[in-house]
């Protein structure tokens, strides 16, 4: 099994989920994340101080599938997470050790 973590812009959330889903893929987990990367933050007054804000908003997902499917779904969200522009993300694949459904118990490609 492999997980696949990729971090994205906010606004094209539904975006891949809908092309996730689209592609067969049952379930993912989505938390909302702050990152800076080569894009960088942008600047902000407070009582007529300037601040620097470092980090951008990003929202991570997380899908694990089996082996076969990784370079697929790889391609699936870099498809439709894209923009072309600066801070359009990352997507990194991981090996994953196990996987259980906590409601059945079943485990490997039945628990996903
Ligand atoms: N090495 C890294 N590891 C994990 N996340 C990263 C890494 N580099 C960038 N990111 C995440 O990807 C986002 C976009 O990266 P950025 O460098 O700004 O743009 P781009 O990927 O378009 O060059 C960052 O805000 C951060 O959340």
């Amino acid at each position: 099994m492999k997980l696949i973590t990729a971090v994205i812009k906010p606004f094209k959330l539904d975006d891949v989920k809908d092309a996730l889903k689209q592609a067969g893929i049952a379930g993912i987990t989505v938390t909302e994340v702050r990152g800076f990367g080569r894009q960088g933050g942008h600047t902000e007054t407070y009582r007529g101080a300037e601040y620097k804000i470092d980090f951008v908003p990003k929202v991570r997902v997380e899908v694990v599938v089996d082996d076969a499917d990784a370079d697929q779904v790889v391609e699936t969200i870099v498809s439709s997470a894209a923009t072309g522009k600066i801070g359009d993300g990352k997507v990194w694949v991981t090996d994953v050790g196990r996987i259980v459904r906590i409601r059945t118990g079943e485990e490997g490609g039945d628990a996903v």
